[in-house]
């Protein structure tokens, strides 16, 4: 029984799926990544499919996700893609679940912001019921959007947050929060096995050109020669974590005893206006840095307390700002059709 973070009884968990003893199938582990098109979500079946014993199905409605980023693997017998909606239920035969459907960039999240809370609180009941009928264990990717504006540096996992919940930014703040409770509410009245993990500002190769994301943004802009819009006051603060970490982090917090939640994330805090410095300096010092206006209720300060991640988990990031950037900017040149000079 995984260890729980808060209080409350907990049931024993349902049995697993049968297919966890059956004769033919025993060798697989099945699991389905919902979201698995999208940045993240790619880069943790790359990892999934190197292990020989699994078997990955991803679900996705390709909102923000490409086929494009899983090309390696379609038609590989391991694998299988489904155009789906998680706000629909699913019905598949999966010994875990990574649940990450949900836009996650600014820009997109609050396009349609009904659609996101609708993928947040629909959708992650239909992964929790999915769970329970097949006796999967279930991860969640929340998100250190759920500390809100913290009055609380850096974040621990025992802080409740600042979040607005009438603003422009609160279908996916709070619809990850209401995802929070509809897993803990899973785990103690079903016993269902549950994983929560809080990510951080996570950045690499494979994010959306036009995504909106700072890192993303600045790279790009950079590469085309225009200025690095810093959104003002450029003093607010987030802490960045290389994709491969990020996906080490989630991979051993679904296969731990933890449910959760955890930060993981990078604890190098860094304002924007010094993000925009470095991302000029390292890719083309003839750029502007330029300030425009702000979006409403942008966080002042975020950086993950991971101590519990570390004595958990066993888990650290590795790679620094400095160095996972120029990873990236080598695939943004090869999208963009920007050789090095
Ligand atoms: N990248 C970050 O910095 C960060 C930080 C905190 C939390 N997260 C969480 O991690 C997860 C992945 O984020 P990402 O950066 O890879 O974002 P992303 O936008 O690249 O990927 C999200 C994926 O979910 C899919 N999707 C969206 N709505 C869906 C729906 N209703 N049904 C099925 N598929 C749907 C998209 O098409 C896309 O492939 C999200 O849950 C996000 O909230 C990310
Ligand atoms: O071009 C830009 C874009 C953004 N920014 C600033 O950069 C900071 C980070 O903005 P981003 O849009 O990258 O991401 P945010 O930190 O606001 O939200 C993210 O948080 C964690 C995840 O859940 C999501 O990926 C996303 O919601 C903000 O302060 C924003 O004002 C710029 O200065 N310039």
């Amino acid at each position: 029984m995984a260890k729980e973070a808060s209080n409350g009884s907990t049931k024993p968990p349902p049995t697993p799926s049968p297919l966890r003893n059956a004769k033919f199938f025993q060798a697989n582990m099945r699991i389905l990544v919902t979201g698995g098109a999208g940045f993240i979500g790619s880069h943790l079946v790359d990892r999934l499919m190197e292990n020989e014993k699994n078997e990955v199905i991803v679900a996705d409605n390709y909102f923000t996700g490409s086929k494009d980023n899983l090309k390696k693997w379609i038609g590989h017998p391991r694998f299988e893609l489904i155009r789906h909606d998680v706000t629909e239920p699913l019905l598949v035969e999966v010994d875990q679940i990574y649940h990450l459907a949900c836009p996650a960039s600014p820009i997109f999240y609050k396009y349609n912001p009904v659609k996101t809370i609708k993928t947040n609180v629909i959708g992650t009941l239909n992964m929790l019921g999915l769970a329970k009928r097949v006796g999967a264990r279930i991860l969640l990717t929340s998100t250190s959007e759920v500390y809100g504006d913290p009055l609380v540096h850096p974040q621990n996992e025992s802080y409740w947050g600042n979040v607005n919940p009438i603003g422009v930014r609160s279908c996916y703040d709070e619809g990850k929060r209401v995802a929070e409770t509809l897993m803990f509410d899973y785990h103690r009245q079903h016993g269902i096995e549950i994983r929560i993990a809080r990510i951080f500002n996570t950045y690499g190769p494979r994010m959306n050109i036009d995504d909106g994301r700072v890192v993303s943004n600045f790279i790009a802009q950079a590469l085309r020669g225009e200025s690095l819009t810093v959104q003002s006051p450029g003093t607010q603060t987030r802490s960045f974590c290389y994709v491969s970490d990020m996906v080490d982090g989630l991979i051993r917090l679904m296969e731990g005893e933890n449910t959760g939640p955890i930060n993981i994330g990078n604890p190098g805090e860094f304002t924007m206006l010094e993000l925009a410095e470095t991302v000029k300096e390292l890719i083309n010092p003839s750029v502007e840095i330029i300030m425009v206006e702000n979006t409403p209720d942008d966080p002042r300060q975020r950086k993950p307390d991971i101590t519990k991640a570390k004595e958990l988990l066993g888990w650290e990031p590795k790679i620094k700002l400095r160095d996972g950037l120029p990873l990236m900017e080598d695939d943004f040149r090869t999208r963009l059709g920007v050789p090095k000079k």
